[in-house]
């Protein structure tokens, strides 16, 4: 492989760290006390179009509608309500969508599939697939199998932290202790 191609490869691993700490970022705004799954969608040359996260409808608020799942009245639960984060973040973005990539913290359901697909996308990057066996995953996959959708299990090589800072450095925050 020359050096060219090398360097190529780098920067596209590099992206897909980076925008799968985009989804993880995203999935901690959601309010689901269960399972919070965050997606974002980049396009081929590398730029974030958009992101989204597990979370209720505009206007329908997180204390009144539920979160749980274990009632036996299917409108006492979260799943009739909530909108999953790959439709959020399709919905959250501004221009066609075409050849895109989704990253997604979960595979996608057989439902956001349908969507991924009608809206052109060619590509998702998942980390988990703990509903495997599920029938609603077996589903996507046939669809995205069918729809020629490539897909593929992000493996994280590195732990990623964070620091919030306001200067732009890449310096760790002292921690409130050090001031005094
Ligand atoms: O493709 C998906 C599938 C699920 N979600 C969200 C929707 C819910 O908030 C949870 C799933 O609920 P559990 O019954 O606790 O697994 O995950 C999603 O965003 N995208
Ligand atoms: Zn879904």
């Amino acid at each position: 492989m020359d050096l060219c191609s090398l360097l190529r490869e780098i920067s596209i691993d590099d992206n897909h760290e980076h925008f799968m700490a985009v989804c993880c970022l995203a999935a901690q705004r959601s309010k689901d006390p269960c399972t919070q799954v965050g997606a974002c969608i980049a396009d081929r040359k590398g730029n974030l179009i958009s992101s989204g996260y597990n979370g209720m409808p505009r206007g329908c608020h997180d204390d009144e509608f539920p979160w749980g799942k274990g009632n036996s009245d299917p409108l006492k639960n979260k799943h009739l309500y909530v909108c999953h984060a790959e439709l959020n973040a399709i919905a959250n973005a501004m221009g066609p969508l075409e050849d895109c990539i989704i990253y997604v913290t979960l595979f996608p359901c057989n439902e956001c599939a349908k969507l991924i697909i009608q809206h052109g996308i060619t590509e998702v990057v998942y980390m988990s697939d703990k509903h495997a066996s599920k029938s609603g995953t077996v589903a996507a996959k046939l669809m995205f199998d069918s729809a020629g959708i490539k897909y593929w299990q992000f493996k994280s090589k590195k732990k990623i932290t964070i620091h919030l800072v306001a200067d732009g450095s890449k310096e760790a925050p002292k921690s409130e202790d050090d001031d005094v």
